[in-house]
């Protein structure tokens, strides 16, 4: 018997994303046995208020305390106004907001509360996906790289090849599919290459009051500074080994690395600074990948694209190239590990989060707990 008391039988999850970004709820159906993904259902988008997001900005770094409570209120509260809009839902997969990440000191802290999710809904929810992972010595992230495993086998990959995730921090997963399970030793290796869309949009936010570099356009004005880009890589984190991961903002002072520089250099130089974590990142796979398959907001840069594409010898292209859908690929994700962890099935192995064992972290709560 498992953890929901049943054995395995196909279940439609609903899964929901609050990402780095703080732009807004995703939330998305995936029908599966925990295994195979069986299909795909529809999809949301919550996206927060001005006044949400500065709660939530506000409460960035904090463990505990008012700030994080508020943080917290406006997580549930978003995600049950989307997520009640779903019908024919079997089972929630509710990831919360990441306030902070320090696997290696004080843990890791996600807001949102599953067991009122529980009783809103009327549904059981699984959450605090990444606990379980850091008390047993691991990252506690990436966690997509299971999903992204059954990804590869869904859209019939036969060679290896990469998932990339351009958030507000960067995150890629290798997947060898011609192993049978996802915890199998080599099937996947997974890290955070760096930030990503994080210091461009602080940037934005700072110089211009805009949320983001829309399509790219303020970098594609500007030149790369190279000596911005060596100190950046100069930084420990890209010589350490994976599996390794970030806080969203373990790299803000890579602003004060293109404070001197003119907007347009600036962006163009935090842009640079994306690609190349990734291409370091790259050279820790163990073999060349067949195709990177970019997910994350950061696919709608074509400035970003084009420098991943010139500097890496695979083809770079976007998830919508295999029929996926990547404004709702993490959605997804929780989703499936809501029904493994609902089956008792692990959700990170040594090669995702580095952790020692197989891990099946998350809480179930059903309504009525
Ligand atoms: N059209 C666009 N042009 C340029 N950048 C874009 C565009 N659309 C999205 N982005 C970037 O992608 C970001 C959102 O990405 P995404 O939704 O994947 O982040 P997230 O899920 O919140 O982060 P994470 O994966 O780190 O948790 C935006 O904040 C912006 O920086
Ligand atoms: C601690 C945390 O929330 N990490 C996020 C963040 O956003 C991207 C990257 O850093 C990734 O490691 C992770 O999210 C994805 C969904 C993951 O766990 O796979």
């Amino acid at each position: 018997m498992n953890k929901a008391g049943k054995t395995g039988a196909p279940l439609r999850a609903l899964g929901a994303m609050s990402g780095t970004s703080l732009d807004g709820v995703d939330a998305a159906v995936v029908e599966t046995d925990g295994r195979r993904i069986l299909g795909f259902g529809k999809t949301g988008y919550r996206p927060y208020s001005a006044e949400e997001r500065g709660v939530l900005h506000a409460a960035l770094g904090q463990w505990s305390g008012p700030e994080a409570e508020a943080a917290g209120d406006v997580v549930d509260a978003a995600h049950a106004a989307l997520l009640s809009q779903f019908d024919d839902v079997d089972i929630v997969g509710y990831h919360g907001q990441t306030l902070a990440h320090e696997p290696r000191g004080r843990g890791t802290c996600q807001v949102g509360d599953g067991a009122a999710l529980a009783q809103a809904l009327g549904l059981p929810v699984v959450w605090d996906f990444r606990t379980d992972d850091v008390a047993l010595g691991g990252e506690g992230a990436p966690l997509a790289p299971f999903f992204h495993f059954a990804c590869a086998k869904w859209i019939g990959a036969t060679e290896p090849l990469c998932f990339l995730n351009l958030g507000g921090v960067g995150n890629i997963t290798y997947v060898d599919p011609s192993l049978e399970a996802p915890e199998q030793p080599g099937a996947l290796l997974a890290f955070d290459t760096g930030p990503a869309n994080a210091p461009v949009n602080d940037l934005m936010q700072a110089r211009l009051g805009l949320p983001m570099d829309e399509g790219g356009q303020v970098a594609a004005r500007g030149q790369v500074e190279e000596g911005a880009l060596e100190l950046f890589l100069a930084e420990p984190y890209f010589a350490r080994i994976p599996p390794k991961s970030l806080d969203r903002n373990d790299f803000s002072e890579m602003i004060g690395l293109v404070g001197e520089l003119a907007d347009a250099d600036a962006a163009a130089t935090l842009t640079a600074m994306c690609a190349a974590g990734v291409l370091q990142g790259m050279e820790h796979c163990p073999c060349p990948p067949a195709r990177l398959l970019v997910t994350g907001g950061g696919r709608h840069n074509p400035v970003l694209m084009e420098m991943l594409r010139v500097s890496l010898d695979c083809p770079v292209e976007p998830v919508e190239a295999v029929g996926l859908d990547g404004d709702m690929l993490e959605a997804q994700a929780f989703a499936y590990l809501a029904v493994r962890v609902a089956y008792g099935l692990p959700t990170s192995c040594p090669g995702t989060t580095g952790v020692g064992a197989l891990v099946g972290g998350g809480v179930v709560s059903r309504p009525g707990d």
